[in-house]
């Protein structure tokens, strides 16, 4: 019999088993999010920054770059462990590459905007050169900052010439920690305090990070505020495993029957725990055991098993703290019972890829009922069974990883492609989904 996953240079095969169920202990990767702020504090810092357990994929490793280009020195980034040796800020004689990342970009804008001076120029591959810039643009230039870019300075290519900036206190009109975190770092060279509010809580990674290094961070009534001129100082910084990649096994793990998954250190910070609390309200069986604080993170290792699942709806404050979740979210929303309802949601269009759009028509050629709107999608779950098709990947990493898992719970065998993207998030996803593969007992 082939095995239940195979690897070509242009796709992936997926053949389930007849008796296929899903077993075993997965270290989850490190955060994606925490792994480019340990970085990027790392080289805003006096002294050295020492990271364990740094996410060693493609994002991060574009972010290393970056800041090795302005005059940092970074070691290699592998699963051990990372050194960050802060240099002279430098203006690089070449295009900053950010790649697929776009917290890369987002927060290079806000660090380089505000060195007086120096001149920058940040670009990336052609989904990251569609996606907008303008929602950070917009605060930095109230800042002072100058930057330009394609399409009336809205798209990568862009262009910066370092300035001295004025703090803002600035209501967000989305709910981003790309954009706060741009803002803070503008903030950081500043004299004075700078604010953030937001429409809804969006991921805290930055905020925590900035006061463990030193920085003078307070909230007042939700609003973040930041007094700029500390001066930073170098961490060991201990990176958890990503809720975004755990919840992959967290959804393969409720819908394929018999499965029994343990999760071992995942983040639990509050602002990133959507995706668990919208699980087990459709009725999956997670068990979080060993709850701890590391490094100023909450850590847990993470235990679900299969169940039943039953549709909800989900919309407003919760989608912030499952945005990049929404695609594996509406596979275990294809094999509950009844129908799941998301709105809200409409930054997922503006992500790697249409993540609404990609989930719709590839649920749909597997065979589900799926309806679309701007802002959200319909799923109406367990109407017939999947069957194994061919899929397109959007070459978008979260659209792949989910329906991979689609996949391995439909009928017959689907080719998937392009599969190399896991790269950005997840380089072991495709041996660790293998390795989980089991006969059922
Ligand atoms: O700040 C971060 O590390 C991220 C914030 C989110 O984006 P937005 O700020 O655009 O919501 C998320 O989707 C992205 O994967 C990582
Ligand atoms: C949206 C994502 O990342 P970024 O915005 O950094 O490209 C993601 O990882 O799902």
């Amino acid at each position: 019999m082939s095995p239940p996953i195979q690897l070509t240079p242009a796709g992936v095969h997926i053949t389930p088993p007849p008796n296929l169920t899903l077993r075993g202990i997965v270290a989850v990767p490190g955060d994606k999010s925490i792994s480019h702020r340990a970085l990027i504090f790392g080289c805003l810092a006096q002294g050295t920054t020492t990271i364990t357990g740094i996410l060693p994929s493609a994002d991060p490793q574009s972010t290393a770059q970056c800041l090795r280009d302005l005059g940092h020195d970074i070691t290699p980034l592998t699963d051990g462990e990372v050194r960050v040796q802060p240099g002279e800020w430098q203006e690089p004689q070449q295009v900053l590459d950010c790649g697929n990342s776009g917290t890369t970009m987002r927060l290079l804008l806000g660090l380089l905007a505000g060195r007086a001076g120096q001149f920058f120029s940040l670009t990336g591959d052609d989904s990251l050169r569609g996606r907008p810039m303008q929602r950070v643009i917009t605060p930095l230039s109230q800042m002072g900052a100058q930057i330009w870019g394609r399409k009336g300075g809205t798209r990568a290519p862009l262009a910066v010439q370092g300035q001295l900036l004025q703090p803002i206190a600035y209501d967000s009109p989305i709910a981003s920690a790309q954009v706060k975190s741009a803002i803070l770092l503008a903030g950081l060279g500043c004299e004075g305090m700078t604010q953030v509010q937001e429409p809804a809580p969006s991921r805290d990674h930055t905020e925590r990070m900035l006061r463990a290094f030193g920085a003078q961070i307070t909230w007042k009534n939700g609003t973040v505020q930041l007094q700029g001129g500390a001066q930073l100082r170098g961490q060991t910084v201990v990176v958890p495993g990503d809720m975004s990649s755990a919840a992959f096994w967290l959804v393969a793990g409720a819908i394929t029957p018999g499965a029994d998954i343990m999760l071992t250190n995942v983040g639990v910070n509050p602002s990133r725990t959507g995706i668990l609390e919208v699980l087990e309200a459709m009725g999956a069986r997670i068990t979080c055991h060993n709850q701890r604080l590391v490094a100023g993170e909450p850590l847990a290792d993470i235990q679900v098993q299969h169940s039943a699942l039953e549709g909800v709806a989900v919309g407003g404050a919760l989608i912030p703290r499952l945005i990049d979740e929404i695609p594996i979210l509406t596979v275990a929303a294809a094999f509950a019972q009844g129908k799941t309802v998301i709105r809200d949601a409409a930054e997922l269009r503006v992500k790697e890829s249409d993540r609404l759009t990609a989930m719709a028509t590839q649920l749909t050629r597997l065979g589900a009922r799926v309806e679309e709107y701007p802002d959200g999608l319909t799923i109406h779950g367990s109407q017939q069974p999947l069957v194994g098709t061919e899929l397109h990947t959007y070459d978008d990493h979260r659209i792949a990883m989910a329906l991979a898992i689609a996949a391995l719970n439909a009928q017959g065998a689907s080719y998937l492609s392009p599969g190399g993207c896991v790269q950005i998030s997840y380089p072991q996803f495709w041996q660790t989904l293998q390795q989980l593969c089991q006969p059922s007992p």
